[in-house]
């Protein structure tokens, strides 16, 4: 994950028009939230549209790149150096808006490779030839904003952003106010009103103007040109109060919208806040307190009780308990004592611990999982896509509503000029899509972060939203259903070896493999201090059991399936395996080359959570459906136990693989929760991959589409309520979006609307649907 932050990895070409949503308005919030890299290898489901919609920024032709090339390279010289990636902050980019016009500014030079946009930091990486950053700086210079050079060490969460001053903004309002009221009662001269009105418009709404007029440069026709041009014609039709209460009331309604995206936006950094910045370390057998960030691999740290742990780590010495929810999402408190892992950012609880250091903080489960929120933002989620290709329709399609608007009726139907671009303006205003491109990142990321702290870890948008529509959980029997943690409970000799003790070689070929039935094997004779046999080269057989070599001989130890592939099967055994197997037993054989020596029973008990997981899947609608490598019977035994629709045994792989894409046709959606290498197939075909005790294991939070950070399965019906959540506020925030629009669209073609409504109404909308979208913020399971 390192390499992805630093690698050079990230996205498709500048001129990948893809990305560019909602380009005729600019005001893309969608991008407002997309973390880095909008087109990495991990954004799924990116149906890779390359419709390539030529928007009006496009047809600028080569005099204007020609130009802004120039402008760069006679800034500060040669571009000949070699390809390098550069980070910068920009501050003033906040907003999409800002995003589009550096795409178009910068994807015009030759120089430059690629961009990479993370508006939730305000980092901008671009890859170039450039010698220095210079040029660089000075086409973002160009644009009315300043790029701060960032070296890759420094913390990629954003700072908090610089507080505006608000006196121009209230004085501004007081002067919209005072300017209305006196038109209203008609006290007071004509150019009073006016005087009052510019006041306002150049205490509130300056900084829009600037921003307007630098789009309207770059002919971007985004929300900034938009008002400027609509508060402008307002002035020159001689709707001063108007004018003024547009200038104020987009200043505010953007000051709110800012304040509650930082909202959306803190939910993460948040997270990042959870490991404490200091830690205690040994040094020359002194504790001291070091900043987390530079304490090496392997130092000696120590934790009070009650304060949280700093970095990943391994207990040396102490016992006590741990508060993981901040990862796990667990309530209860883990034990924990020498030999355990700690994660960075959980709590400890009644007595000091210490550890040694496994990762370093920058590398810690915490900052992994970070990472993964941060990149599933970046990705975007199916209802998004729909979006922001509708209001790239959508704008467009007002703007031309609004110009017939403006001159059909005045030049054939004698209409009043006045009175017929006043609706004009009003149009303008709603052309703008901001409430509904925005509304759906919102509701995503909100969805997401609640999600994470819930110790779900959901890898983009797409899986958040999929996850309602699932008809079919599959799940895996051993360490998911079951504890994974299965005990010796049989042992019989079938027949006396000459080679010696058959518990021996049992035990001396089950060491040596991690499966945890062969575990459970090489435990039980440990704990009966059984001596082991020196194994040469041991094959593990997967789905059946491991072979190896004991002084000379081969030795077999597996399932009844390698017992019938060896040929060496009988009707006394299969009696036996039977009789085993209807308890719920998982039974293995060792075999030398004439045939079976002993049986080994193992049981595996059922997590307590499993049961009530699966009753509440199927209250959910969800079928539930276990696959598993072990026997039928125990297959059957163990969902019986649990309560699951139906139990498959005996399967490979490829079985499992198979089972689920039967599930899938006709369109159905399958997840598929499972571990072991024997599920990987299965998993990366089912429409959702669910890993589970995910806090401990890279490559379950690297790989998974959901990555359940313990092994509580009552996780997935949590994530499917959190999934049918999100589609609800979605959809309420399309409708609501849409429907004021609609109204507004109406009300001014028939004469009613005025500006100051349509603003009202339009930022009221964005601030709704911005406000529903972080009601899941809230979510608790
Ligand atoms: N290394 C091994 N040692 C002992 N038995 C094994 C080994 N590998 C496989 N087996 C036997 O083969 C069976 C199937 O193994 P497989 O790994 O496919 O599934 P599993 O882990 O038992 O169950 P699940 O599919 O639910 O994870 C096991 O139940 C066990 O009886
Ligand atoms: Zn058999």
């Amino acid at each position: 994950m390192t390499a992805n932050r630093q690698g050079p990895t990230i996205h498709g070409p500048v001129q990948d028009r893809e990305h560019d949503a909602a380009d005729c308005c600019g005001c893309d919030k969608g991008a407002l939230l997309r973390a880095p890299a909008a087109a990495r290898k991990h954004d799924h489901g990116h149906a890779h549209d390359h419709d390539h919609d030529h928007d009006h920024t496009h047809d600028q032709g080569e005099d204007r790149s020609a130009r802004a090339e120039s402008a760069a390279t006679a800034a500060a010289g040669s571009a000949s150096g070699e390809l390098r990636w550069t980070s910068l902050r920009i501050e003033a980019m906040d907003c999409p808006t800002e995003e589009r016009l550096l795409r178009d500014a910068l994807g015009r030079v030759s120089a430059v490779e690629n961009l990479d946009f993370n508006l939730m930091q305000r980092l901008l990486r671009v890859q170039h030839r450039f010698d220095s950053i210079e040029p660089l700086q000075k086409l973002v210079a160009s644009l009315g904003m300043q790029a701060e050079p960032l070296d890759e060490n420094a913390p990629a969460s954003a700072p908090p952003a610089r507080p505006k001053p608000w006196w121009p903004l209230a004085l501004g309002a007081v002067a919209a106010a005072a300017s209305e009221f006196f038109e209203w009662f008609a006290i007071g001269p004509q150019w009073l009103v006016a005087a009052l009105a510019v006041a306002a418009i150049l205490g509130a709404g300056l900084p829009t103007y600037r921003k307007g007029w630098i789009a309207l440069k770059n002919r971007n026709l985004n929300i900034n040109a938009l008002m400027s041009i609509a508060v402008t014609g307002a002035m020159l039709i001689g709707q001063w109060p108007e004018a003024a209460m547009v200038a104020v009331l987009f200043a505010i309604a953007e000051l709110i919208e800012a304040k509650s995206l930082e909202r959306a936006r803190n939910a993460i950094r948040g997270l990042l806040q959870l490991a404490p910045e200091q830690a205690t370390v040994q040094v020359d057998g002194q504790w001291q307190e070091v900043s987390a960030k530079s304490v090496a691999l392997g130092a000696r740290v120590r934790v009070r009780p009650g304060e949280r742990i700093a970095l990943d780590g391994e207990v040396l010495d102490g016992r006590s308990s741990v508060n993981q929810a901040p990862i796990t999402g667990e309530s209860l408190p883990v034990e924990k004592q020498v030999g355990d892992t700690l994660f960075a950012g959980t709590i400890n609880g009644e007595s000091a611990l210490e550890y040694r250091v496994t990762r370093v903080a920058d590398d810690s489960t915490l900052a992994r999982i970070i990472h993964a929120v941060e990149e599933a933002q970046g990705s975007r989620a199916p209802t998004q896509r729909f979006v922001d290709q509708f209001s790239r329709i959508y704008t467009p399609v007002v703007f031309l509503i609004a110009i017939v608007t403006a001159l059909l009726p005045p030049l054939f139907f004698g209409g009043a000029w006045l009175d017929w671009v006043y609706r004009a303006l009003v149009l303008l205003v709603i052309a703008c899509p901001c409430a509904l491109v925005i509304s759906t990142p919102v509701t995503i990321v909100s969805g997401l972060s609640a999600a994470a702290r819930l110790g779900i870890l959901i890898k983009g948008g797409v899986f958040l939203e999929m996850g309602r529509s699932l008809e079919w959980i599959a799940l895996d029997k051993t360490g998911t259903l079951t504890e994974g943690r299965p005990r010796q409970t049989d042992f019989t000799a079938l027949w006396e070896s000459a080679a010696g003790d058959v518990r021996a070689l049992a035990a001396s070929l089950a060491a040596r493999s991690d499966h945890p039935v062969s575990h459970a094997v090489a435990q039980a004779a440990e704990a009966d201090n059984v001596a082991l046999y020196s194994v040469g080269e041991l094959t593990a057989l997967p789905g059946r059991g491991v072979k190896g070599e004991i002084d000379g001989r081969t030795y077999h130890l597996g399932n009844h399936r390698l017992v019938e592939e060896l040929e060496l099967c009988s009707k006394e055994l299969e009696a036996r395996l039977d009789a085993l197997e209807q308890q719920g037993k998982t039974v293995i054989v060792l075999l030398d080359a004439q045939g079976p020596l002993a049986l080994f029973a193992v049981a595996d008990g059922v997590k307590e959570t499993s049961r009530e997981a699966v009753a509440q899947l199927h209250d959910l609608g969800v079928k539930t459906l276990m696959l598993t490598g072990d026997n039928p019977h125990t297959a059957n035994a163990i969902g019986a136990q649990v309560g699951i629709d139906e139990a498959l045994g005996n399967l490979l792989p490829e079985d499992k693989l198979r089972e689920v894409k039967q599930r899938q046709e006709g369109g159905k959606r399958v997840g598929m929760v499972g571990d072991g290498i024997n599920d990987a197939p299965a998993l990366a075909r089912a429409d959702i991959g669910f890993a589970m005790g995910a806090a401990g294991t890279d490559t379950a939070i690297e790989t998974a589409g959901v990555a359940l950070m313990d092994d509580d399965l009552r996780k997935l019906p949590s994530f499917i309520r959190l999934s049918r959540q999100t589609h609800r506020v979605l959809i309420q925030n399309i409708t609501l979006a849409l429907g004021i629009k609609a109204v507004f669209l109406a009300l001014t073609l028939t004469g009613e609307g005025t500006l100051w409504m349509a603003v009202f109404a339009d930022m009221g909308a964005s601030l709704l649907v911005v406000f529903n979208g972080l009601r899941l913020l809230r979510y608790r399971g």
